[in-house]
């Protein structure tokens, strides 16, 4: 079985990671891609990488027909899925959206967050989160997926269990996380040329970034009472890849029994790997993989849990997780296409 897939963004860094892996998907036709500027090129003339694996050209997205297809995926920046995705539900169409315009329940806080009215509230109440191994089972039958954010993927995959748990407190989190600038996407922007980003270290969004909130959203979720944390992202000379190291209290000193707690919630998925303890994953380990790998440390036997979390964020932090949500929905087995060995180096 194929089903026809869409995607609105083919330009983009998420958008061309995508096309990657749908291309090498059997179960799956490109039916449609977008690109305002590109429109009528073939997509291998921008990506020669995707020669000989899609041999289609992009399309404008004010005039395609993307009701003929059977799920779409959003790779555009925030806002724009959301003017156009309620149409596209009515007519039943499944819709992918990787960027933020599902992802928050509560409207006034995406509103504050994201600095714009929100064109559709009653889509949200209906989108479900696509973080999947947390999700899997309402991933299932939604007709709108929020994909997750990159660092919130990162953050939540090892805290989410042990919150539900109560294994560690909901006090006193903190997430140091630093990205790749393929995280900032592929539009032109000083902040991004290599001469601004190269041989150079830095935090941003120190006072609040947008998944502050989203990372809160999850954890209170799990906690069932309300989580308020700290978040701080940095940028690294490097193309791709999130590294989070996570600080956590315990509750009670046994980082044995968390460990053993999450090797048995995630035994049966593929794509979250819980490292031995104390080990040191380092972001090549996920590169081009669909793949979060974290260990657990606990420093001078003290009451402190220190995680450090790794992904590739065009991948599970973006695409892949996408794809894995598409597998999901559609019934396909949830790691087909997308269950690859990283690249080293
Ligand atoms: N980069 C990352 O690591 C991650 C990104 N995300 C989110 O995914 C989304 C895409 O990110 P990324 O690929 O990095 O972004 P890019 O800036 O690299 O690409 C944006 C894409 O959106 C298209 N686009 C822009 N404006 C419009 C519009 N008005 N209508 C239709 N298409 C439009 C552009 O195509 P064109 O101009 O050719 O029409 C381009 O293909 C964002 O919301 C981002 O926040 C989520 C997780 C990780
Ligand atoms: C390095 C870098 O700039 N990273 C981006 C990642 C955000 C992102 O991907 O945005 P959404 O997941 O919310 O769509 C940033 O901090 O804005």
């Amino acid at each position: 079985m194929k089903i026809k897939v869409g995607v609105v963004g083919g330009t983009g860094y998420t958008g061309v990671e995508l096309l990657r892996l749908l291309a090498m998907h059997e179960n799956v036709e490109v039916v449609a891609v977008t690109s305002r500027g590109e429109s009528g090129n073939l997509v291998s003339s921008l990506f020669p990488s995707l020669r000989g694996f899609l041999d289609i050209a992009f399309c404008d997205p004010e005039s395609v027909d993307l009701s003929i297809c059977d799920v779409v995926f959003y790779a555009t920046p925030n806002g724009i899925a959301m003017q156009q995705v309620p149409e596209l539900l009515a007519k039943g169409v499944r819709v992918i959206d990787l960027a933020a315009d599902f992802r928050i329940k509560d409207i006034p806080t995406w509103e504050k967050w994201y600095g714009m009215t929100h064109a559709c509230p009653d889509a949200v109440a209906k989108a479900v989160y696509g973080l999947c191994e947390i999700n899997r089972d309402e991933i299932k039958d939604a007709q709108l997926i929020a994909n997750p954010g990159c660092y919130p993927t990162s953050v939540q995959l090892p805290l989410i269990p042990l919150l539900e748990k109560g294994l560690v407190s909901k006090d006193n989190i903190i997430a140091d996380c630093k990205s790749g600038v393929s995280g900032a996407g592929r539009g032109a922007a000083v902040s991004s040329l290599m001469s601004e980003v190269n041989e150079s270290f830095k935090a941003y969004g120190v006072s609040g970034h947008r998944h502050l909130p989203e990372i809160e959203q999850g954890l209170s979720f799990a906690a069932k009472q309300e989580v308020q944390m700290t978040f701080t992202p940095h940028l690294v000379p490097m193309n791709r890849g999130i590294l989070s190291t996570i600080y956590v209290d315990l509750i009670d000193t046994d980082v044995n029994a968390v460990q053993a707690y999450l090797e048995e919630f995630y035994k049966d998925d593929a794509f979250v790997d819980v490292l031995p303890i104390g080990s040191l994953p380092e972001t090549r380990s996920v590169k081009g993989a669909n793949i979060c790998r974290f260990s657990l440390h606990q420093p001078q036997g003290r009451n402190k849990l220190v995680i450090v979390s790794v992904i590739d964020n065009l991948v599970k932090g973006a695409a892949g997780q996408a794809v894995q949500n598409m597998n999901i929905m559609f019934g396909f087995k949830e790691t087909a296409y997308i269950n690859f060995v990283p690249l080293l180096p």
